[in-house]
C-alpha cells in the first residue's frame, strides 16, 4: 500500500486504470476513503459552499483551507493530497509563492489553480520551485460571476478549441494533473487523449482518466440540491463505508458516470 504520487497516477493513465478521488475536509472521513482505496484527495475550496454555506465559493480563504488541509493529513496514509488554491490567492505572482508554501507546509502534495491562459507563468514557476500543480479547466467556480452562473462551459467550437489548446499549455508548463470540470464529454475525451498528464473528470463524461466528485453529493448531504452530474451512493448501499467503495467500483469499471451523469 504504498503512497499515491503523481507518478502512480501517471502509471495508471498508461496502464488504462481509472483514477478515483473525492474531496475531503476533516480527518475522520479523509480515513475512511483512504481506507477503502481512495487514490487522491482534494481539500476543495467547495468547502465555502458545502460547509460554510455560501452560495458559491469565493468566500473561502487560504487559512481555511490550510486549516482543512492540516485536518486531513492527519487522517490519511496512502492518497495523494491536493489543496485549492482558493478565490485571489495567486492573482500576483508574490502571492502564488507565499499561499501555495502555506498550502503544502500545511501538508498538501499538490495545489490545485483554476484558470487558462494568464496562469501559464504561475504553473511554471510553482513547478520549478518544487510546488507540483493540478490545473482545472472548464467550469472553473471561481469564475462564476465571469459565467452568469454554474453554466457548462466548451459547447460551442471556438471555446472547446481554447480549453484544448489551454489543456495542452497547461501539460506543457509543467502541470502534472488537469481537473476538467462541466464540459461535453466527446471534449473531454479527446483532451485525455491528447495528453500525457491524468486527466480527472466532474461533470466531463467517462473518457477522462478518472473522476472527483464532491463528498458530499456522494454521501446525499448536500444542502439543497445535487448536480445533474453527480450521484448519491449512499441512498443504495446503507453505509458510508460500502457507499465510498461502490463510487470506487464503479469509476474503476467505467459504469460510473454513466449517460444520465453526463454532458453531451
Ligand atoms: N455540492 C457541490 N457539488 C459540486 O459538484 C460543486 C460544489 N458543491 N461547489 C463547487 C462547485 C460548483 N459546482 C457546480 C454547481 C452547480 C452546477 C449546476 O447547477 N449545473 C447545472 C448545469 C447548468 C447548465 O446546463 O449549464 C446542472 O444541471 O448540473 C454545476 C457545478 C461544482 N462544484
Ligand atoms: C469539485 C472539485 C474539482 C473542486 O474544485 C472543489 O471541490 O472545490
Ligand atoms: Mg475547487
Amino acid at each position: 500500500m504504498s503512497k499515491v504520487s503523481s507518478s502512480t497516477l501517471i502509471k495508471f493513465k498508461q496502464e488504462g486504470k481509472k483514477i478515483t478521488a473525492l474531496t475531503a475536509y476533516d480527518a475522520s472521513f479523509a480515513g475512511a476513503f483512504d481506507n477503502e482505496g481512495i487514490d487522491v484527495l482534494l481539500v476543495g475550496d467547495s468547502m465555502g459552499m458545502v460547509l460554510q454555506g455560501h452560495s458559491d465559493t469565493l468566500p473561502v480563504t487560504v487559512d481555511d483551507i490550510a486549516y482543512h488541509t492540516a485536518c486531513v493529513r492527519r487522517g490519511i496514509a496512502r492518497s495523494l493530497l491536493i489543496a485549492d488554491m482558493p478565490f485571489m490567492s495567486y492573482a500576483t505572482a508574490e502571492q502564488t509563492l507565499t499561499n501555495a508554501t502555506t498550502l503544502m507546509q500545511a501538508g498538501a502534495n499538490m495545489v490545485k489553480v483554476e484558470g487558462g491562459e494568464w496562469l501559464l507563468e504561475s504553473v511554471e514557476m510553482l513547478t520549478q520551485r518544487g510546488i507540483p500543480v493540478c490545473a482545472h479547466l472548464g467550469l472553473t467556480p471561481q469564475s462564476v460571476h465571469v459565467f452568469g452562473g454554474f453554466k457548462i462551459q466548451g459547447r460551442d467550437s471556438e471555446n472547446a478549441q481554447r480549453i484544448m489548446n489551454e489543456a495542452k499549455a497547461m501539460q506543457q508548463a509543467g502541470a502534472q494533473l488537469l481537473v476538467l470540470e462541466c464540459i461535453p464529454a466527446a471534449l473531454a475525451t479527446s483532451i485525455s487523449q491528447e495528453l500525457t498528464i491524468p486527466v480527472i473528470g466532474i461533470g466531463a463524461g467517462n473518457g477522462t482518466d478518472g473522476q472527483i466528485l464532491v463528498m458530499h453529493d456522494v454521501l446525499g448531504i448536500s444542502s439543497g440540491y445535487i448536480p445533474r452530474f453527480s450521484k448519491n451512493y449512499l441512498s443504495q448501499t446503507g453505509d458510508i463505508r460500502s457507499a465510498i467503495k461502490a463510487y470506487i467500483e464503479e469509476v474503476q469499471q467505467g459504469l460510473f458516470p454513466s449517460d444520465e451523469h453526463t454532458f453531451n
